[in-house]
């Protein structure tokens, strides 16, 4: 398998090159050439199978001969013996044809879990053969940081350097990156919001100088093998309720896309589909683009799910890719504009869009309502931005026949901040986090500055 970026003004790279490495050289991120397709009898023989049988066969096409089968299985086993739940990820029934997709059982509560644990030991596997270290600079708005910390520290050969907006993520998020005292893991609190994070580390991918010829990787959503490992769940969950023989809905809390696109990918790769609904909260650049044509940024809004707190979403140009027919002049064309807000997309992909998604906004005071509703209706207590979801899923989806499946992203534990506001105590943190408030913390606080953050990377890596 090779792959290509959405601007196709970039050198094809391997799976082992697309894994080692983060924007494409003209600015794009990568994709597979060919998307790979599996037919109805391949989709139907997965129902019944354990997660991590299904994770190889859906990944397998992506790797492409590159990890032989043997070690690519004993990763896959590893990673997800690392979650709490024997399913991995459990589907719950919360009311007729409704339900809830739990991806929060990995070490550290959030849907980031499921491909960056993977994504720690396809490093780990790449560079070992290699002989090779690596640098990673990530951007996190609070779940990304910790899942790819817990999935890279035992890496000999990575350095780790994660940016978070200063005090714009939660205690318990904060504290789950921060105390980590590992040499080779450096927390960044980033005087700006996740955007600034954002663009400071796609910025250090185009002029990698300060490194002086260290690998520079990402453990962003930008990084193939993120989106990859989330098509799993989509396959795995689509199968456990009945299909290939029946369709389903998915509803997803959206801010990077990098999650609803791993579910655009398994639609493409065979799965029948009917929906995707957008969930946003008051960042709501997705939702303005899918139902106005209203693809322009705004400034960014603190809200009560503050890991959506993202204005600039990364892989929606992915999306754009294939709804411009996989025409990398055009992206590069409307990501030209899009930098220079305001834009909109051309009508006939935006149309071919919407016959597949819907969105729909949740502002803070609904995910107060939705979190006591839901645990009122369900006996669920969810965390803010699956309450998004939820709500979302039952004001946007197509129709009541097709089941409709809301991904939770994350534990209640990790959001005590709206939790609270809602009106509950708050939800306990797993045992072996119970101490995670008393923890000594390290992390440093930069201004949003590239040519701070570069000096601080080039000084603290081994
Ligand atoms: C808990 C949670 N929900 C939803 C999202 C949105 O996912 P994505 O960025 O893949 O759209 C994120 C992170 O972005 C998150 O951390
Ligand atoms: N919500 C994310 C933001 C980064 O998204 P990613 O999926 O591109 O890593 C976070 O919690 O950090």
């Amino acid at each position: 398998m090779r792959y290509i970026s959405t601007r196709g003004n970039a050198p094809a790279l391997s799976f082992e090159e697309v894994v080692l490495t983060g924007m494409a050289s003209d600015g794009g991120l990568y994709v597979p050439e060919h998307i790979p397709e599996f037919s109805h009898d391949e989709i139907a023989a997965m129902a019944g199978l354990p997660y991590t049988e299904i994770a190889f066969r859906v990944m397998k096409p992506f790797v492409g001969g590159e990890i032989d089968d043997d070690t690519f299985r004993r990763l896959i086993d590893e990673t997800y013996a690392t979650f709490k739940h024997d399913a991995v990820v459990p589907l719950k029934q919360l009311s007729h044809n409704h339900y809830l997709l739990e991806l929060f059982h990995g070490p550290t509560l959030a849907f980031k879990d499921v491909a960056l644990q993977l994504l720690g030991r396809l490093l780990d596997h790449f560079l070992a053969k290699r002989d090779q270290k690596g640098v990673i600079m990530g951007a996190t708005s609070g779940d990304t940081g910790s899942a790819a910390i817990e999935g890279c520290r035992h890496c000999d050969n990575l350095d780790i350097f994660i940016l978070h907006p200063h005090e714009r993520v939660s205690a318990v998020q904060r504290r789950q990156m921060t105390t980590v005292l590992a040499d080779n893991v450096y927390n960044i609190a980033i005087e700006g919001n996740f955007d600034d994070a954002q663009a400071m580390v796609k910025a250090s991918f185009a002029d990698q100088g300060f490194l002086q010829g260290t690998q520079l990787i990402a453990v962003n959503s930008i990084n193939w093998a993120r989106i990859m490992a989330q098509i799993v769940y989509y396959v795995a969950s689509a199968v456990a309720l009945g299909a290939p023989h029946r369709e389903v809905s998915f509803c997803v809390p959206s801010a990077n896309f990098g999650n609803l696109f791993a579910g655009y990918m398994a639609k493409r790769m065979g799965l029948p589909v009917k929906q995707f609904v957008i969930a946003t909260n008051a960042n709501d650049i997705l939702h303005r683009t899918i139902t106005d044509n209203d693809f322009s940024k705004t400034e960014l809004k603190p809200t009560l799910a503050p890991s959506m707190d993202i204005v600039v979403s990364s892989n929606f140009e992915r999306l754009l890719f294939e709804a411009y027919g996989r025409n990398g002049k055009d992206v590069a064309d409307l990501m030209g504009r899009f930098a220079q807000s305001p834009t909109s997309l051309h009508e006939a992909p935006l149309a071919e869009l919407r016959k597949l998604f819907a969105s729909h906004s949740v502002g803070d005071d609904t995910i107060l309502e939705v979190i006591r509703e839901a645990f009122e209706h369900t006996g669920e207590l969810l965390d803010p931005h699956t309450a998004t979801g939820y709500r979302a899923a039952q004001r946007a989806r197509a129709d009541e026949i097709t089941p409709m499946i809301t991904l939770a992203t994350a534990h209640p534990a990790k959001f005590e901040d709206a939790v609270v506001k809602a009106g509950f105590e708050g939800a306990p943190l797993p045992e072996n986090m119970h101490d995670l408030m008393a923890r000594e913390e390290r992390y440093d606080v930069l201004p949003a500055e590239l040519k701070a953050v570069q000096a601080y990377v080039a000084e603290h890596r081994h």
